[in-house]
């Protein structure tokens, strides 16, 4: 395949990638009852390791409780499947997409007794937004759409369906000549992005919206809150951030696995701070950079070794 990776870990078993199929009358393409990772690997100077996988791999699971879905394999099995996935296809610096979800059995919203189907994939993935975004930062505009509240579909279980609301937000921004959005949630406070979360600096303090703002819990957020922390900086990690605060912002910047730390410079043609990346940003960016190319020796739990 065009990514030159050739098996991919499906119900477990490597399978080829062409052969890693599935039924049209599965379940979790008809509604959306799938939970997914994106969690990243990293060529550290201290060799290949995956960033935060025992957090992914628990919010894997949390994300399969509100729909009843079993996995039907331990973290251990999982665990052990990605890392032979990645050393079987010398994958050093990827990105990995484990997926879980009703499979193909009967078609009733309610999956009955359907199979909960498993698939491990990784591949090479760069800057997620783009090789500029993370110097330059990316322009965005406030979408329409507004984030589905939580109270309607857990958004802090990163559920298959919900990235429906996240295609309508990126998709309209994209058309519209930015790079990504940023979506508001029913009260018309700040969320998040369709794939990302977000961070204002303002006056030389961090805000970031809490989880009752109807957000992911985001890894990232929580690596970027602890390294801020770390240096110093007061962060509010339940904050509530109207939309007329991000213009009047310092500093704005996304967080995500694929987006790691990338600068929002403009929102909505009006420029955040001088219109470029931040100062504070650039700092986090930095301190986060070191800290998953090993730098710094901080946080060595946080590192699978392959
Ligand atoms: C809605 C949403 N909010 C926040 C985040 C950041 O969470 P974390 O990765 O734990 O820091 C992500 C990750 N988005 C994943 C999927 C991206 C995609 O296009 O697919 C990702 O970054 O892997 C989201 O999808």
């Amino acid at each position: 395949d065009e990514m030159d990776v050739e098996t991919i870990w499906q119900d477990g078993s490597f399978v080829d990638w062409d052969d890693a199929t599935v039924h049209v009358l599965t379940h979790g393409l008809h509604y959306g009852t799938g939970v997914f990772e994106g969690v990243r690997c990293y060529d550290t100077q201290n060799g290949p390791a995956i960033f935060r996988w025992d957090e992914h791999l628990e919010r894997l699971y949390q994300s399969a409780q509100p729909y009843d879905m079993e996995i039907p394999y331990t973290r251990e099995e999982l665990t052990t499947a990605t890392l032979e996935l990645l050393r079987r296809e010398k994958l050093e610096s990827c990105y990995i997409r484990p997926v879980a979800f009703y499979g193909y059995g009967s078609l009733g919203v309610s999956p009955g007794d359907n199979p909960v189907d498993v698939a491990i994939a990784a591949w090479p993935w760069g800057a997620y937004l783009g090789e500029e975004a993370l110097t330059k930062g990316v322009e965005v505009m406030i979408s329409s759409w507004r984030k589905h509240a939580s109270s309607q579909i857990p958004t802090n279980a990163k559920t298959t369906g919900l990235y429906v609301n996240s295609l309508l937000a990126g998709e309209e921004a994209r058309r519209n000549g930015y790079t990504e959005a940023i979506v508001l949630n029913k009260e018309g406070n700040v969320a998040e992005g369709p794939g990302e979360n977000i961070f204002m600096i303002r006056d030389g303090e961090i805000y970031t919206p809490g989880l009752s703002e109807s957000i992911l819990d985001g890894i990232t957020r929580n690596t970027v809150i602890e390294l801020a922390r770390d240096r110093g900086y007061t962060v509010h990690d339940r904050a509530t951030i109207s939309r007329g605060e991000l213009n009047t912002a310092d500093e704005l910047f996304f967080t995500g696995t694929a987006a790691e730390v990338t600068p929002i410079r403009k929102v909505d043609n009006v420029e955040i701070g001088d219109g470029s990346r931040g100062p504070v940003t650039e700092e986090l960016q930095q301190a986060f950079f070191d800290l998953i190319d090993r730098e710094t020796s901080a946080h060595e739990e946080w590192f699978t070794y392959l």
